[in-house]
């Protein structure tokens, strides 16, 4: 019997720190394509998807800004950083046999398509995973804004957040261990518990949009398919 699919269309946001594996920097490439074959499986489904890739495995602008250097410059650099993941993504993709594209955020012809809202749609229309790199190709934002913005600019039925964690819990869960977890928030409530799963700004619009957020363990093989098909370990944001 065919499973129900929850949403046909999602955006899914994967942790840059995710990608180092054990090593604690750089890209592991096993990592890589396990979450390949992830998304690989999902799309098999008939799923679209549309995903936003982190940078923190290789550089994050606050790291510049906290050593006096400037924090413009280093989110450059961090938003460089998620090109290189998002290189990654395709490549290991591509050998699976998925047809898969990058658009960034920041011009760079030689190495990828720019984005725009129209090519991104017609890549998906034509059944690709479409890769977005670059953040927002502002400083001052993270990747989890752009994956709110990337999900609204898709028409994204939800976005999902691949992190460390398989929830959002009353308090970090990583510095608070007995920290409770929750299956179901609101918007609203992430914003007044303060909830640090993901940045404010990110949560703000994903609430003005609509657009319900799914937070779970992005290292747990098959976890992304079994929330699509209503099964899987998640913690749900919506109205
Ligand atoms: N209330 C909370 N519930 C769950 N995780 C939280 C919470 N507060 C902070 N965190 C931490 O937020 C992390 C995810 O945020 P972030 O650093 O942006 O990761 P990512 O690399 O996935 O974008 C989790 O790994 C977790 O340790
Ligand atoms: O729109 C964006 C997205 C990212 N970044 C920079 O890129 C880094 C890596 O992104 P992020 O920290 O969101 O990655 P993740 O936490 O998912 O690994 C950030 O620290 C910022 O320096 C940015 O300047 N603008």
């Amino acid at each position: 019997m065919t499973p129900e699919i929850r949403y046909r269309r999602v955006l899914l946001k994967v942790s840059g720190e995710a990608l180092m594996g054990e090593q604690g920097f750089g890209i592991d490439v096993a990592v890589v394509d396990r979450i390949a074959s992830d998304i690989a499986e999902a799309r098999a489904l008939g799923v679209e998807i549309s995903v936003v890739i982190g940078g923190g495995n290789v550089f994050r602008g606050v790291a510049v800004a906290s050593k006096g250097g400037d924090r413009v410059t280093g989110d450059h650099m961090g938003m460089l950083g998620t090109t290189i993941n998002a290189l990654a993504l395709r490549t290991s993709l591509t050998k699976m046999g998925v047809d898969a594209i990058v658009l960034s955020a920041i011009a760079m012809p030689e190495i990828c398509e720019s984005f725009t809202q129209r090519a991104a749609l017609a890549h998906q229309a034509a059944g690709r995973v479409v890769i977005f790199a670059g953040g927002t190709g502002n400083p001052f934002f993270t990747t989890d804004s752009a994956g709110a913005l990337r999900a609204a600019e898709m028409g994204a039925a939800a976005l999902f957040k691949g992190t460390q964690v398989d929830g959002i819990y009353s308090a970090d869960p990583k510095k608070v261990p007995d920290a409770t977890r929750f299956d179901q928030l609101s918007h609203d409530e992430v914003l007044q518990k303060g909830l640090a799963v993901m940045d404010i700004a990110a949560v703000a619009l994903a609430r003005e949009n609509h657009i319900p957020i799914v937070v779970f363990s992005i290292h747990q093989k098959g976890e992304f398919g079994r929330i699509l098909t209503g099964s899987g370990r998640a913690t749900v944001v919506s109205d």
